[in-house]
């Protein structure tokens, strides 16, 4: 049986270390762990729960399930809700099941051979067992860093089985495997966050200039290809010094803040709109021909004068100078940068508040 059970083991160790897509809902990266764990145990389903809140549970979510097709989330559990993408799972309540909850938060494993008669899971008569038709259930903790983070329910129908202790140690080595792959999800969550972040300007929340190179280099390959025009606004903040010089720099950032906030609402989405630094942005609009985006120059200018800047009982209003020009697809986008730039210099010197286009 040792034999066996290390014959087992080391497969599901295998499996579980193999690279999966993370980037998708958990039955789907949780999927080759559980089939593996059920064809193993010979029990009908394996399903894995994840408390809502690690440290004041409230709720145990099902994430996977053998039952669901092939990894994938039954369709009406699926939400478009951002925030709580696990709205529509099924769960169970702490209240409704403080017994089972307790034993979970200790650690221990529950190897309940009648789990009509166990008394760590006989509160889920009348409610779970016999709409599920389990009978028998062996359920282990998940863990992450020392602390129950959730369950691996391996859970038979077909009457009381008697779980040996190898049986206990395999279902075990289960979540262990559940707990690793969610750190892989975790982590590929956190580096999803960074790379955001290390395109992203910090004050306003726009593209940063190392978003705009990469952005460029993709764009201009693409406009090149299929023979379409990339246009460029730069935009540059006018007096911007006299706003952080009589209200202060807070002032000054709430200025470029909302600035960003208006351009982004008449700027379309496929428009990349990026602060280059301090009161200066580019917007960088593809398929669009010098003309169209001469109006789109207009347009944003005619709306920064008319935005009323908003900070407690302060009103402020501000303008801004705007240069157009064609991206140059044949040369480095520094080119493109200087013409802009120089053409946001003209309109600072035939009085600001205009557009110039070269
Ligand atoms: N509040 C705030 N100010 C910034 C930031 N970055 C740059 N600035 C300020 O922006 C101002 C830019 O001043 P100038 O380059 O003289 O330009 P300007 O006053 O807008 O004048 P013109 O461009 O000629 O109309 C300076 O006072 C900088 O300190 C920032 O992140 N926050």
């Amino acid at each position: 049986m040792q034999n066996r059970l290390s014959e087992l083991t080391q497969r599901l160790r295998r499996i579980s270390s193999e690279e999966v897509d993370v980037s998708g809902e958990y039955p789907s990266f949780l999927s080759d762990i559980i089939h593996e764990g059920q064809l193993s145990l010979g029990i009908d389903r394996i399903s894995v729960w994840l408390f809502d809140d690690i440290n004041h549970p409230v709720k145990l979510i099902n994430v996977a399930n053998t039952d669901w097709p092939a990894g994938q989330v039954p369709s009406h559990f699926q939400t478009e809700d951002e925030e709580d993408p696990l709205a529509f799972y099924p769960s169970l309540k702490y209240t409704d099941f403080p017994i089972y909850f307790s034993a979970i938060s200790s650690g221990v494993s529950i190897a309940a051979n009648d789990a009509e008669q166990d008394e760590s899971t006989l509160e889920f008569n009348g409610i779970y067992l016999q709409p599920n038709g389990i009978t028998t259930m062996l359920d282990t903790v998940i863990f992450k860093n020392g602390i129950p983070l959730g369950v691996v329910c391996c859970e038979g129908r077909g009457g009381v089985r008697e779980w040996s202790e190898t049986e206990v140690a395999y279902a075990e080595m289960i979540a262990d495997c559940c707990s690793r792959r969610l750190l892989v999800k975790e982590l590929w969550q956190l580096q999803q966050k960074l790379r955001l972040l290390a395109f992203q300007d910090a004050l306003t929340g726009l593209k940063n200039r190392r978003y705009l190179m990469d952005f460029t280099r993709r764009e201009i390959s693409r406009h090149l290809r299929n023979g379409s025009t990339l246009s460029a606004v730069m935009v540059d903040l006018d007096h911007f010094k006299r706003i952080n010089d009589k209200y202060g720099h807070d002032v000054g950032d709430v200025v470029l803040r909302q600035f960003s906030e208006c351009c982004l609402q008449i700027l379309r989405t496929e428009d990349c709109l990026c602060r280059l630094g301090g009161e200066e942005f580019l917007a960088v609009l593809p398929a669009t021909k010098l003309d169209d985006a001469a109006t789109v120059a207009e347009r944003l200018r005619a709306a920064v004068e008319a935005l009323v800047i908003k900070h407690g009982a302060l009103r402020l209003q501000i303008t801004a100078s705007f240069g157009v020009c064609e991206v140059e697809l044949q040369q480095p986008f520094s080119q493109s940068l200087k013409l802009a730039d120089n053409a946001v210099y003209q309109a600072k010197r035939a009085g600001r508040n205009c557009v110039v286009v070269v």
